[in-house]
């Protein structure tokens, strides 16, 4: 079965932390990944080929990589340029994420000259968006499939807050490709909203892999509800 079809109506975790987050580094995101695989996860999604190596090692789902690094001039951050590229597949990434957007490119790069890179190197590519149109254009371009990862963090694409599904059911509609839903999806209930949606699958990070933002949402729960009760006099 081809990864596409392996992973449809599935969740694919994403195990990121960065460098200032508690749980970095490959062995903390193996063992993430291996939880995620016991959990009934059909993929993983890694930042680093150092990490996408070190899961591979752990789990035996298919590994969608990517390279976070930025350089100067430039916002996108998101395996940016065929060096990124280049230390994925070298990692062995079963797919490869990247920065879809039309925003400037670090070393004289762009959008179509890394899509006919990773063409020619053979590489399944997924296409992280931010808006309709970029998902449009990227199908047009000739990627695998495309993510709403971007939603919400460009200047130029809505940030409600909550999950994009305005952006999944209008892209969904619109495109062939397979469209995952990706970003800010903290709750079961909402991830079988995306597939009700037409999702393809659904891509969890933070609500899964970030504990320091789990606890983060219940203290400040229970700071609210603490307020609320103010007035119930505590015996000791
Ligand atoms: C915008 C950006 O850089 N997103 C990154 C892409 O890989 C990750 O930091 C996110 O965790 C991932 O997209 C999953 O989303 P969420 O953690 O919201 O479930």
């Amino acid at each position: 079965m081809n990864l596409l079809e392996r992973v449809r109506h599935g969740i694919i975790v994403s195990c990121q932390a960065l460098p200032d987050e508690p749980l970095h580094g490959s062995a903390m995101m193996a063992h993430m990944a291996k939880a995620a695989e016991q959990g009934g996860a059909v993929g993983i999604r890694a930042n680093t080929g150092e990490d996408v190596r070190a899961i591979k090692r752990a789990v035996s789902l298919p590994v969608i990589g990517i390279v976070k690094r930025e350089y100067e001039g430039s916002e996108v951050y998101i395996t940016p340029t065929s060096n990124e590229v280049d230390e994925l597949a070298e990692a062995g990434a079963d797919m490869i994420a990247f920065d879809a957007t039309r925003r400037k490119r670090p070393a004289g790069q762009t959008l179509e000259s890394l899509i006919a890179y990773m063409r020619s190197r053979d590489i399944l590519m997924m296409a992280d968006v931010s808006t309709l149109e970029e998902a449009v254009y990227a199908e047009k371009l000739g990627v695998n499939c495309v993510s709403t990862t971007l939603s919400g963090y460009t200047s130029y694409s809505p940030t409600g807050g909550g999950p994009d599904f305005g952006l999944v059911e209008q892209a969904a509609k619109k495109l062939r490709l397979p469209l995952f839903a990706e970003g800010r999806i903290e709750t079961p209930e909402q991830a079988r909203q995306m597939l009700s949606l037409g999702a393809h699958c659904v891509v969890i990070g933070s609500a899964i892999t970030r504990p320091q933002l789990i606890t983060q949402r219940f203290a400040a729960a229970a700071t609210k509800g603490s307020a609320q009760s103010h007035g119930h006099e505590v015996k000791n």
